[in-house]
Formats: C-alpha cells, structure tokens, sequence
C-alpha cells in the first residue's frame, strides 16, 4: 500500500536560518495525526511541505504518491484539503457562507460566474450541516463567530473531498464551548473510516480529540518524539519539547498537560 505521505530528512532553509532540519515522516491509510510544537518550532512550515505549498530546501516530500518536484503541485494540491488562519484571512466578509464552502469546488476564495452543479450546492449545504452550520447557509462570512467561521474553513477544506485533509490550529482564539464543541466534531470525523487521513496543528493536548491515532512533537525545526499518540504523548517528551517540566494526564480519550 502506498503511503499517503513519506517525508525523508527534509529540510528547509530560509534567509539562512534552517526553518526545518531532517524530518522523517509516514503517514498511512487511515491514520489521524496531531503535530504539536511551541511557537516557531516549524509547525507551519511542515505543514506547507505536506500541502504542496512548499518545497524541501533538501530531501524529498512526497506526498499522494507524488514526489513535490517531479510533478503538476497544482493537481496535487486538488487532492488536498486545507484549512488556516492565512486562508481564512483571505475569503471576503461579504461571501455567502454557502460560497464560502461551494467555491472550494473550483479553488476559488470568493463566488464569481462559475456554474456549480447542484451536486455541488447539495454537497456544501451536507458540509455545513455536518459541521454544525446548518441555517447558516445565507448568512455572510463576516458575520460569523470565530467558532462558526473555524467549522466553515474546515467544510470548506472538505468540499473537494480531499484524500488529505490539514488542519492548522482549527481550535485556536475558541471560547472553551467552541473548543469542546470542535473537539467533539473532530472525535466524529475522526472516527468516521470515510473520512481523509487527517493532520491536525495545535499548540494544546487539551485539543487533541479523542480517536488521533499518531502524534508528532517538535521544538525547533526538529521532531521530538514521533508515533502512536499513547506511546509519543507522554510528561517527559512533551517537557523536552516544550522545555518546561510537565505532567500529561488522560482521561477517557483526552489529555490534560499542567505544569510542575
Ligand atoms: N521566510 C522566512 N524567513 C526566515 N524565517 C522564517 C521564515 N518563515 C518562517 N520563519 C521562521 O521559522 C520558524 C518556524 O515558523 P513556523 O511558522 O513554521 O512555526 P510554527 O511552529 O507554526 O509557529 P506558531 O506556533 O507560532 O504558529 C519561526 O521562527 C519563523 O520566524
């Protein structure tokens, strides 16, 4: 079985400062991954090299089955569902909340004259009931809490429905109703055996939904500790990655992190 993603010793290096040293990383079938890390620890930019938005200064991405160099990025990038804050930033205020999701479709950020199937239509309505949406199909972007908008970004990411779907701090700027109302939906999608292999950004275990099967840790460019989200997310890698002594407990699923 081909891997969905197979990441040797990339490195990537800007302005001479080396943003990314020597990442392994495989992701297979099926797999739900969370990537954690302190600010500046290379989150962002790992996660630019698996949507295909970046490629490794040196060592090889590769990422669906194709190798980033060898091929099309802008087919590949088809296959790939993604949802940030630097997105989010660039959909209009004034977008419907259906267009929001619906010109995904077309790799659009904002409806122009595009025709959409009503397939399509039916798909993103589907999208934004899933995620909790529902009647807001009419509303405008800009009118939308920051949990709403983060539910539309990840409909949105689905629209295509990717192969591969990233997801970069979906949880972060949440009240904590929003946090658990997200962390919930995320449990159910990452439950769901239909659902894409799955990437998710965040700076909190306490965001960790329950059914991530695999975790990475990094600090500094650099992985911490790699693998099977029970055996990686222990006190002793999570205070070397983060520097700061701390102890991480579970509860049903969940895990809580406090400092000693
Ligand atoms: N073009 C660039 N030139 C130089 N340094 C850069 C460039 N882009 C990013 N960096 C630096 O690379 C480091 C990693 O950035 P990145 O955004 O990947 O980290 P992150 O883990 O996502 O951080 P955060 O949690 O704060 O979002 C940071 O120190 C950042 O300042």
């Amino acid at each position: 079985m081909t891997d969905v993603l197979d990441l040797v010793d990339v490195t990537v290096v800007r302005d001479g400062k080396k943003l990314l040293a020597g990442i392994d990383w495989r992701i297979a079938d099926g797999e739900r991954w969370v990537l954690l890390g302190p600010n500046g620890a290379g989150k962002t930019t790992l996660l630019q090299i698996v949507a295909a938005q970046m490629h490794p200064t040196a060592g090889s991405a590769t990422v669906l089955g194709s190798t980033l160099g060898k091929v099309d990025v802008f087919e590949l990038r088809t296959r790939i569902g993604l949802s940030s804050a630097s997105l989010d930033g660039r959909i209009p205020n004034r977008e419907r909340v259906r267009d929001v999701v619906l010109t995904a479709a077309y790799g659009k950020m904002a409806r122009f004259r595009e025709d959409y199937e009503e397939a399509d239509t039916g798909r993103a309505e589907d999208l934004l009931s899933w995620w909790g949406l529902e009647g807001f199909a009419e509303r405008t972007f800009g009118t939308l809490s920051s949990g709403e908008r983060k539910r539309a970004m990840v409909a949105r990411a689905l629209m295509t429905d990717p192969e591969l779907l990233l997801l970069d701090e979906p949880a972060s700027g949440l009240d904590l109703g929003g946090r658990e109302d997200l962390v919930r939906r995320l449990s159910n999608h990452a439950a769901d055996p239909a659902s894409p292999v799955t990437v998710l950004v965040t700076h909190h275990v306490e965001e960790i939904p329950p059914g991530f099967t695999h975790a990475m840790l990094l600090r500094q460019g650099a992985v911490v500790a790699s693998g099977p989200s029970e055996l990686t997310l222990t006190s002793e890698n999570l205070s070397a990655t983060y520097g700061v002594p701390l102890h991480v407990q579970t509860y049903e699923g969940r895990y809580y992190a406090r400092g000693l």
